[in-house]
């Protein structure tokens, strides 16, 4: 894939950008044996692939330029906005949403923020798509000085995007460097339902999604086909999101039960639970590496942030009578680490999803048995 951002020195985010999708692939699975080396027994499936380009479910635009000629992508050397519409590795339906989203920013006179000034109210607008094509959109305000005129447009955003199944406005009132505040106004629906594999998930719009809607549901599969393999009849899903591990896992006979630290999340977890007639499939809100391994299931699903497990939650799993350990991370160097940590468990089994084509990044799933 070749973009024209990249090759003029416009945005460099694609770090593999121009480099041969195969040689990418080739690339993450050294890096990924060379971190697991010190396991050499593992059984390495075949990679899941992704479709190089159009693949990211989700946009997340910095908003430059005027009230009347907004600009939806970054910010340049000089903090001022910088279009990145045209991005390659956006899924078509979020590309097409940016225009009718710039015109209702110019209707609605939503100023952007100017980053040198300190001057102006809107920060970012961040967009997803759920794999049928319905979209989330969410204004990130300083304020909500523009909230009467964004109220008083939508008719017509609506009418001209009516992919839009979620609304929202969300306040960062801080001058800080991160993409979205606390607090969120919602205006339209509660909730995008992301349907993979026959299964709906519901997701609002602080909470986590796997960021490729073609990966996400293999991903699922893969861990609920080795959850099958060992027939758990009770399964934890830790850092569970809005329920993607749980939900696929659950079968007739077994208990699967979610914890995640989000609230929102868990509450869109048991949404779809409820929706999909899952009552063995429960949630809770929770910080997973407080858990007392006291009641162990037979198997774990693990699905941390960047940072891993740590110490704690692995010493805990280390000692707990958990026969399956199933660890997804999109960090190959924590899980290396948190894996050393569990020594009581052999790795079997591994296999690299490419969630994030262009770039260094992958995610990496394996297999872990008590000894
Ligand atoms: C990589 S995401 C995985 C989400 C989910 N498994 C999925 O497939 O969509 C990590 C999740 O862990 C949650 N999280 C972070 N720290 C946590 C903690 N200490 N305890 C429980 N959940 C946590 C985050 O809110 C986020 O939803």
């Amino acid at each position: 894939m070749h973009c024209g951002y990249f090759d003029n020195g416009i945005c460099r985010s694609c770090t593999l950008m121009g480099t041969p999708y195969d040689v990418q692939v080739a690339g993450k699975l050294a890096h990924a044996r060379e971190l697991l080396s010190p396991w050499p027994d593992a059984d390495w499936l075949a990679p899941m692939l992704s479709r190089p380009s159009q693949f990211r479910n989700r946009a997340k635009m910095v908003v430059g330029g005027t009230a009347g000629n907004p600009t939806l992508g970054i910010l340049d050397a000089a903090r001022e906005g910088v279009d990145l519409t045209g991005c390659g590795i956006l899924a078509p339906g979020l590309r097409a949403a940016f225009a009718p989203i710039a015109a209702f920013i110019a209707r609605a006179r939503i100023t952007p923020y100017h980053v040198p000034t300190r001057r102006g109210e809107l920060k970012n607008v961040l967009l997803t798509e759920a794999p049928d094509g319905a979209l989330m959109l969410r204004f990130v305000l300083r304020s909500t000085e523009p909230l009467g005129r964004i109220r008083k447009h939508l008719p017509t955003l609506l009418a001209d995007l009516p992919a839009l199944a979620v609304v929202t406005v969300n306040l960062l009132p801080e001058h800080k460097a991160v993409l979205e505040g606390e607090e969120e106004i919602m205006l339209v629906g509660e909730t995008l339902r992301m349907r993979l594999d026959g299964i709906v998930l519901h997701l609002r719009p602080a909470s986590f999604f796997q960021t490729n809607s073609d990966i996400a549901p293999g991903l699922y599969r893969q861990a609920r086909d080795w959850i099958d393999e060992v027939d758990a009849r009770s399964v934890w899903d830790l850092y569970c999101g809005v329920g993607g591990f749980a939900l696929h896992a659950a079968a007739p006979g077994r208990s699967v039960h979610g914890v995640e630290v989000s609230d929102p999340a868990v509450q869109s977890a048991r949404l779809s639970a409820a929706e999909a007639g899952l009552p063995d499939v429960t949630f809770s809100t929770g910080d997973a590496t407080r858990l007392d391994a006291a009641d162990s299931p037979d198997a774990v699903i693990v699905n941390p942030p960047r940072r891993g497990l740590g110490d704690r939650l692995c010493a805990t799993l280390d000692a707990s009578g958990v026969s399956t350990i199933v660890y997804s991370s999109c960090n190959a160097l924590t899980l290396a680490r948190d894996i050393a940590a569990l020594p009581a468990y052999a790795l079997k089994r591994v296999r690299l999803f490419d969630m994030f084509p262009q770039t260094e990044h992958y995610e990496i799933m394996v297999l872990l048995t008590r000894r």
